[in-house]
């Protein structure tokens, strides 16, 4: 069932608003009652279990995420045990916020159920410590359950609509990557297909056995159909019309004896099937070339670069990368100073000439295995893998002084001479991508202010 997006909103508020109601005051002021020492001893019991999971530790285990977790889950036990109809609205915001983080972390859904039913398993410990009145632990016990489970559904929501759209981007990503050679491969899928059509039109005008016509699903084109094509094309409609086709014709050509082969009749019925088959083939063949052609536009077509919506993709397997691997990456905001001047004095075509320039320089002195994305405008994006904070620095000046030595000219007699700006970050080991983000946009804010044509790293205050 889908829900719609503010009827559901409405739904939680009001479902969270009637649990806080029908729940008794001294069931309230209980957990209101419980302390920073008792809600933290739960947050460490949560640690402790997680960590011993595999999966969870590839998450937890960094000690900067630990140390703000902490406070971070002991401040969601308390919000959410201290939920009031007052703060409701942002108590639920907040909940679909933290969705959205764990969606571009990639934290699995499984593993936050699991997370919420431990602390819930050690809080229901901890209230049958108190001495009390059943049917206040029963009120106590229905709240904390519920408020959290309610919680833990608004993230879930806001998850899962997330990472519809990063899986539809990583599916998008992956079709690109293989673009490289699209062309390539298009010409070689069509010729290889022809090539069969040819070897069965010999074999069957010289009378050669049936058994010498290789089946077409056997043939250089069916193999590479049925062991890549296939899978890259996987969410394309062509793919099952292909498949089908594959099948039908070599079981059509096997219902062809030698004997019926020798009679004109029966032998133009077979070719021109045959051939009717190959050009359904073909054009299907071309349109599937043509869906993934659609994905060009995964570089931005003024400078070539990578475009920005490939950043998360790209972020988040870095990410993962380097906490597996306990390697570290730099990603660096670069950013043209003045560029509103340029396009001003010069016209709208120099700065896109002057856009070209640059993102060609960038693309130049990269490594292979970096990345180099247009972010926005005058704006770029590049991830430096396995690199130090200061060879990273090195390659940007490096950058910098190929900008300045090789200016752009609008015109013969004219000459723009370009600066950049840069931020950088290191990667800390954060799992969320955004926060890396931020902080080299911060770097570069401050390169700005500090008077432009300069870089500046982001180093955490105090
Ligand atoms: N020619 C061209 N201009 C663009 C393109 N995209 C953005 N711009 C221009 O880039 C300029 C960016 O100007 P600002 O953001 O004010 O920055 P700036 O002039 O570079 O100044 P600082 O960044 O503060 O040094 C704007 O004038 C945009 O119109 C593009 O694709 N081509």
């Amino acid at each position: 069932m889908k829900i719609n997006g503010q009827y559901y909103d409405a739904l939680i508020m009001s479902e969270w608003h009637d649990l806080i109601d029908i729940t008794g005051a001294a069931a309230h002021s209980l957990l209101k009652s419980l302390s920073d020492d008792d809600i933290s001893l739960l947050v460490d019991d949560f640690y402790a279990y997680m960590l011993d999971d595999d999966d969870a530790r590839l998450f937890l285990s960094n000690q900067l995420v630990k140390d703000r977790l902490h406070a971070t889950l002991l401040n969601w036990i308390r919000q959410v045990l201290n939920s009031s109809t007052a703060d409701l609205a942002e108590l639920i915001a907040e909940q679909r916020k933290v969705g959205n983080i764990h969606a571009r972390i990639g934290i699995p859904i499984d593993l936050v159920a699991r997370g919420a039913r431990r602390v819930k398993q050690s809080l229901y410990s901890r209230l049958r410590r108190e001495k009390m009145d059943p049917a206040l632990c029963y009120d106590a016990m229905r709240f904390c359950s519920l408020a959290m489970d309610t919680a833990i559904e608004v993230m879930t929501t806001a998850y899962s609509r997330t990472h519809e759209s990063t899986t539809k981007d990583q599916e998008n990503y992956r079709l690109f990557s293989i673009l490289d050679n699209v062309n390539v491969e298009r010409e070689r899928q069509l010729a290889a297909l022809l090539n069969w059509e040819n070897r069965f039109i010999y074999n069957v005008a010289t009378g050669s056995p049936a058994v010498e016509i290789q089946e077409l699903k056997e043939s250089e084109f069916g193999l590479w159909f049925q062991h890549k094509g296939r899978h890259v094309f996987a969410q394309v409609d062509e793919v099952s019309e292909i498949t089908a086709l594959l099948g039908s014709t070599d079981e059509f050509i096997k219902t062809f004896t030698p004997d019926m082969i020798a009679i004109a009749e029966q032998r133009y019925v077979l070719l021109r099937t045959v051939r009717n088959r190959i050009m359904k083939l073909t054009s299907l063949l071309s349109s599937l070339f043509e869906e993934l052609a659609k994905f060009e536009n995964g570089k931005d077509p003024l400078t070539n670069l990578l475009n920005r919506r490939f950043i998360p993709t790209i972020l988040r397997r870095e990410i993962a990368l380097a906490i597996r691997t306990n390697t570290s990456f730099v990603v660096a905001m670069l950013d043209i100073d003045y560029f509103k001047k340029i396009n001003d004095k010069y016209g709208h075509d120099a700065g896109d000439a002057a856009l070209k320039n640059i993102a060609a320089i960038l693309y130049e002195s990269v490594r292979s295995s970096d990345y180099v994305f247009r972010y926005g405008g005058e704006e770029f994006m590049l991830v430096f893998v396995e690199i130090t904070e200061n060879q990273a620095n090195l390659i940007i000046d490096s950058i910098r002084a190929k900008i300045a030595g090789r200016p752009t000219y609008p015109t013969a007699g004219e000459k723009i001479d370009l600066t950049v700006s840069v931020g950088l970050c290191v990667f800390d080991g954060h799992p969320d991508y955004e926060r890396l983000i931020r902080r080299a946009d911060s770097a570069l804010y401050e390169a700005k202010q500090n008077g432009r044509n300069r870089a500046e790293t982001y180093h955490p205050k105090g």
